[in-house]
Formats: C-alpha cells, sequence, structure tokens
C-alpha cells in the first residue's frame, strides 16, 4: 500500500487522561477501499483512536489526518460517516426524518430510499426512534452514517446488540458500501465479524498496535493448531505429551491445541486404534488474538 491510497493517518499518537494513558504513541493508516478491524481489549484505546481521527479528541503528542487535513477540517467531515457506541438521538423524531435530516449535511446525499433498503430499515421509516428495539436503531444509525455517500466510514462496535440475521444483513450492507470504494473503520469484540468483513487487522493493546497485518498473516503469527478427535485415550496422558498446549473436550470430542499437529496425531493413532472423527485445524483469529495480546501482557510483565 502506498501513501497515495491513505486517506486517514494517526502518527505517534499520546493522550491521557489524568493518569490514564488512553493512546502510548499509535501509528494507524487507512487506505481507501480497505476494511480496517481494530482488536483488542477492553480500554485498550479503540475507541480513542476514532474519537482522534473523527477530531472529536486532539491529540496531546502526534497527529491525526483525515484526507490529508485535520480532522474537523469540514472539507474532511463532509466525506466521512460515523456510527459510535453511544448515539444520543431525539427520541420522538421518526426514522425517515431522522436520515433526512442527516442527509441534508452532505453535499450528496444518497436517496432516502436507497438508504433505507441498504440499512434494512424501509419498514421502521415511520416510526419514533425512541420506541426502536437496540438492534432497530443501530441500524438506523447505520443508515444516518452511510446517507452522505461517504469515502470512509467508521462504525464503532456496530452490530452489538444485533442477531444473526440483523448482523448478517449489515455485513452485506458494509460489503455493498465497500464494492463502491468506500473504506471501512470497524472496531469489534465480534473475531467473526473481523473475519467475514476485515482486510487487515489492527490488535491494540494499551494503547499502541501490538500486531497488524491480513487475517490469514495474524494467524499464522500463531502456529497453534486444534486437533479435534473422539478417542478413548484420557486427557491426562495426552496433556502429558510434549508440545500440546491444552486439552478441552467439546461434545464428546477432545480438543488438542498443539504446535506440533502432526506429532500429536502419530502419538494419537498409535495408541488408539479406533480413534474417530479426525479434524486439523489451524488457530481462528479469536486464538490468534489471544495469543498476541497475552505475550504482550508477559512483554510487559517482563520489563
Ligand atoms: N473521556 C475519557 N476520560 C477518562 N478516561 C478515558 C476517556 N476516554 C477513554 N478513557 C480511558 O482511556 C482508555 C482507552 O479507552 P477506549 O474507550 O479508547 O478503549 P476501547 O479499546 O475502545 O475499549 P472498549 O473495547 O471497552 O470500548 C481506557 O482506560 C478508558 O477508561
Amino acid at each position: 500500500m502506498n501513501q497515495d491510497t491513505q486517506i486517514a493517518r494517526l502518527q505517534n499518537v499520546r493522550k491521557r487522561y489524568g493518569a490514564v494513558t488512553a493512546l502510548d504513541g499509535i501509528d494507524l493508516e487507512v487506505h481507501r477501499g480497505e476494511v480496517l478491524a481494530l482488536l483488542g481489549p477492553n480500554g485498550a484505546g479503540k475507541s480513542t483512536s476514532i474519537a482522534m481521527l473523527l477530531g472529536l479528541q486532539r491529540p496531546d503528542v502526534g497527529s491525526a489526518t483525515l484526507f490529508d487535513k485535520d480532522p474537523q477540517a469540514i472539507e474532511a467531515r463532509r466525506r466521512i460517516g460515523v456510527m459510535l457506541q453511544s448515539a444520543t438521538l431525539p427520541a420522538t423524531l421518526k426514522v425517515g426524518e431522522l436520515i433526512r435530516l442527516t442527509a441534508s449535511y452532505y453535499p450528496q446525499p444518497r436517496s432516502l430510499m436507497a438508504c433505507a433498503e441498504l440499512a434494512g430499515v424501509v419498514d421502521l421509516l415511520g416510526r419514533q426512534y425512541g420506541g426502536l428495539s437496540g438492534g432497530q436503531q443501530r441500524r438506523v444509525q447505520f443508515a444516518m452514517a452511510m446517507v452522505g455517500g461517504p469515502d470512509i466510514l467508521f462504525l464503532d462496535e456496530p452490530t452489538v446488540g444485533m442477531d444473526i440475521d440483523a448482523r448478517q444483513s449489515l455485513w452485506a450492507a458494509i460489503r455493498h458500501m465497500v464494492s463502491e470504494g468506500c473504506a471501512v473503520v470497524l472496531t469489534t469484540h465480534y473475531l467473526e465479524e473481523a473475519e467475514a468483513l476485515a482486510d487487515r487487522v489492527c490488535v491494540v493493546a494499551a494503547g499502541k498496535v501490538v500486531s497488524q497485518g491480513t487475517v490469514d498473516a495474524l494467524r499464522a503469527q500463531v502456529a497453534l493448531r486444534k486437533i479435534r478427535c473422539v478417542t478413548s485415550v484420557s486427557e491426562t496422558v495426552i496433556s502429558s505429551w510434549e508440545g500440546v498446549a491444552s486439552i478441552e473436550i467439546h461434545h464428546g470430542r477432545k480438543v488438542i491445541a498443539t504446535a506440533d499437529a502432526e506429532g500429536v496425531v502419530r502419538k494419537l493413532l498409535a495408541a488408539d486404534y479406533a480413534l474417530s472423527e479426525l479434524e486439523v485445524q489451524r488457530a481462528g483469529l479469536a486464538e490468534a488474538f489471544q495469543e498476541i495480546t497475552r505475550s504482550t501482557d508477559t512483554a510487559k510483565e517482563a520489563a
């Protein structure tokens, strides 16, 4: 990726709130048309990073730019769409009114119907915002985020409170925006959301980016693989084998995490001729993420 495609950037940003260091020299870049997922534990600094890129907070040190401008510049603000974790919207306004009002701030907004269809809120247009369920309100907030036809969408935990169907349709709407060239910065605690959507993942911990890359590259950083099988070999025996990181039982199957899948499979087959339902998988993003933040914690404790 080169500088020409870069549309948002944090450079060595530090931010303290009293005694709390929220951002500790964070560097982040967002490129045109990409989906960047920010992952990290509670309090890692994901929302503060987004607030910096939006100009809602100012860095103590370092710089934040949006389309090469100050994030508060009106030219930059007209090109963004935002869905933050907490949105306080007037409860008595109807959904259609809210979307129309938001559209009026943008020079070339989408039509109300196109936007409502994409966000799945057509049947809610005449309803008062305050009477909607949490998941419905999130869909309306998404409609408001994209009605301006933004070049970049900031979505802070967009699918919290949504059921599986609503989540899937929001993912489809996000993919649609991306297919039109819109970049997306997404924070999420749902790893499957990052796996489903993100071109690139940044793992943030203690106000810094501790790892970044494609979902596959991040997974590859973790050598662990998971072996699942039905076997009579006991947990005690398996956990005594070299290279076995953990063993659990799920629905009658043993699930073994190991960096030496071949070696462990050989031992299993030698010990249990009747072993069945054998599967070997690479670690998912969840395991990779845990492993990366755990090794960061260990490094911090050692320092
Ligand atoms: N306005 C504020 N005043 C005081 N402390 C703040 C403020 N905003 C953020 N913080 C602190 O800064 C740190 C980073 O917070 P931030 O909300 O960015 O984390 P996050 O990664 O988004 O967490 P979560 O996953 O829980 O949303 C936390 O310790 C938080 O308590």
